[in-house]
């Protein structure tokens, strides 16, 4: 198997949803099923923070998501958990600053995608280095998802990783929505990820959409 090319990614991260059992208020299989059907490009699956499974649990309902995302072809990627994601066999996996070293994953992962989150041009030149497929940057805007997730940063934080030279896939992270979505896309990252935004919608489906829109407008401009 070849690593997957910066073309082929950046066209698949347009919209990646992320989500957990928390995050949700009705079935996971259901809400993800609606985010299909709505339009989303990506998933990763994330299982961590108040109330969330494990052990079984958190296997049986990973394997669940990854059946859906197989049948409509969408990557399912796993965060943070790369021996689930080898257990598996994702399409990859999602790892920040505080998890295992990037380098250390690559050898584990093989040719699968790799996700590494970077907060500046040393963390993206560095998870370049170390073999990411590509970077989750953010938060972007303020986000109520992620209990300890960094200050917002704002979209200049996008502009200014193209500025200084990183060219593989970026997608923004935290707060996004449909409609701050276009901003993060002129900044210059690929797609969005979102939770919240489609996981506590009440039609996960229409706010895929929307977000789907969004995204393929605010790219067609920049073509
Ligand atoms: C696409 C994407 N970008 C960033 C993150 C955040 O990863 P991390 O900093 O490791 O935080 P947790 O998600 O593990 O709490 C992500 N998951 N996905
Ligand atoms: C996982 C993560 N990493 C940075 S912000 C964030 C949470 C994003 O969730 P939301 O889209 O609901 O703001
Ligand atoms: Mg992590």
């Amino acid at each position: 198997m070849e690593r997957i090319s910066t073309k082929q990614l950046q066209e698949q991260l347009r919209v990646y949803f992320i989500m957990g059992s928390n995050n949700c208020e009705k079935h996971p299989f259901d809400v993800l099923t609606e985010a299909i059907e709505g339009g989303i490009t990506f998933f990763q699956f994330r299982e961590k923070g108040h109330g969330a499974l494990s052990g079984a649990e958190k296997v049986a309902l990973a394997k669940e998501l990854q059946a859906i995302c197989r049948k409509y072809s969408i990557p399912f990627l796993v965060n943070d958990d790369v021996e689930l994601a080898l257990a598996l066999d994702a399409d990859g996996v999602h790892i920040g600053q505080e998890d295992e070293r990037a380098d250390i994953v690559r050898r584990k992962i093989g040719a699968k995608i790799l996700g590494v989150s970077a907060h500046n041009l040393d963390e993206a030149k560095r998870a370049i280095e170390q073999g990411a497929d590509y970077l989750g940057v953010g938060p972007i805007f303020p986000t109520n998802t992620k209990t300890d997730a960094k200050e917002a940063q704002g979209v200049e934080v996008l502009r200014h990783l193209r500025e200084q030279g990183i060219t593989i896939p970026i997608v923004g992270i935290g707060g996004i929505t449909a409609d701050n979505a276009k901003e993060v896309i002129r900044a210059g990252a690929d797609g969005v990820s979102v939770i919240s935004a489609i996981s506590l919608a009440n039609s996960p489906k229409e706010s895929a959409k929307q977000l789907a829109k969004a995204v393929d407008d605010a790219l067609h401009e920049k073509k």
